[in-house]
């Protein structure tokens, strides 16, 4: 039997192939993994190997999901409210540095995997209009003997002002992308903008498809943040770029003392009062101390293919955009 698509993500087992913690995919069989037949790994040994965390909490991988869907279901409707009360506002400049540095030229591809209520999106969007306008201004300048309707044609239609761009918006959480269909709507993005049902492990996207991949505060919620990096790099273009803006670890022990304090003290208690929900807030400020420090991650990054990875520390640390090219 051929290999599926992402083969990548696939063993043989001798008789078709098997996701490596999945169940296997030949039609009419749904078996899970074959324990019996793995050699030298005992029952026991696996079992362990399939628990993850979720916040500090440890969970079978198979239950991760499923939590953090529940998470991401009850937070929807305030989720944009609650991260400018949590952070005064400050993820809104982190979010628009991730933008800066990638630098989008009008026709850029982009694929914002947890992409949730769409603020990178619009950012996007917003960049790639202002970048064409300059562009066209620029070019109007050197065109003297154009006339008024043409010029006037030129700025007529919004997807004209994008030149191409496109960006797909991909979650897994229907609540999620509900929040961020409405939002669009309120702030008039109508055009370049795409939504997708999906999940970041297993992409419904064609490899070499994307020019850039972004990934906001959504990686640390995926079970298997390895495969959800190998995916990123299957649907990238040849040349493509992952950036990802996640939190980090902050090194300086005093600002560390601080952070702690509020992360563990006052923000449950802020999704208590604003969202009615303390534990998704409490499992906000647990996944971060659970997801790998700045080297670690960068390490995780280099493993699934990437060449030239970097990272760029923000706010001491709190929040890191890590960067890496497809070549
Ligand atoms: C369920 O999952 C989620 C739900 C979501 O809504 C969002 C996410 C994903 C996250 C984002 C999209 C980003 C936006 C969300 C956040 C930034 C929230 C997470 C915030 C932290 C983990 C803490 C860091 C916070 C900041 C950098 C914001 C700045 C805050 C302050 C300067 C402190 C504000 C002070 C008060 C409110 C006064 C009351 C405080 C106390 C009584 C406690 C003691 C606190 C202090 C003495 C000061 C606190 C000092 C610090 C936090 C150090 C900050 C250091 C610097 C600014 C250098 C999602 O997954
Ligand atoms: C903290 S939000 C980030 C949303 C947005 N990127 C932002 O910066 O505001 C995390 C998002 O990750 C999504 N998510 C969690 N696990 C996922 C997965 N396996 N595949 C796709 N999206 C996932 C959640 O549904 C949620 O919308």
């Amino acid at each position: 039997m051929a290999a599926p698509r992402s083969c990548v993500l696939w063993r043989s087992c001798g008789r078709g192939w098997w996701r490596a913690t999945g169940h296997c995919r030949l039609p009419g069989c749904r078996r899970s993994w074959p324990w019996a037949t793995l050699g030298t790994r005992s029952l026991s040994q696996e079992k362990r190997a399939a628990e993850t965390h979720f916040g500090f909490e440890t969970v079978s991988e198979g239950e991760k999901g499923g939590k953090v869907y529940q998470v991401f279901e009850n937070v929807a409707k305030k989720y944009d409210l609650m991260n400018d009360i949590m952070s005064l506002g400050i993820h809104r400049a982190w979010k628009d540095l991730l933008i800066r540095k990638m630098h989008p030229l009008p026709g850029t591809q982009l694929l914002d995997m947890a992409g949730g209520t769409g603020d990178i999106a619009f950012r996007f969007l917003s960049y790639v209009q202002a970048e064409h306008q300059r562009r066209q201004r620029r070019q109007l300048r050197t065109q003297q003997n154009l006339s008024w309707e043409e010029i006037a044609k030129k700025y007529q239609s919004e997807e004209d002002s994008l030149g191409g761009s496109l960006v797909t918006v991909c979650d897994i959480n229907r609540e999620m992308l509900k929040v961020g269909k409405q939002k669009a709507l309120d702030q008039g993005h109508t055009a370049g903008l795409a939504w997708v049902l999906g999940d970041a492990e297993e992409l419904p996207f064609d490899d070499d498809s994307f020019d850039v991949y972004t990934i906001a505060f959504g990686i640390r919620n995926v079970t298997h943040i390895d495969q959800a990096l190998q995916e990123a790099h299957r649907v990238l273009k040849p040349g493509g770029r992952f950036l990802c803006l996640e939190f980090g670890q902050v090194n300086d022990p005093l600002i560390s003392r601080l952070y702690d304090l509020y992360s563990f003290q006052v923000i449950p208690v802020i999704g208590e009062v604003v969202a009615g929900d303390w534990k998704s807030y409490q499992y906000l400020v647990e996944s971060i101390r659970k997801f790998p420090n700045q080297e670690e991650f960068k390490d995780m990054i280099e493993d699934a293919g990437f060449q030239r990875v970097t990272y760029e520390n923000l706010t001491t640390g709190i929040v890191a955009i890590h960067s890496g090219f497809k070549l």
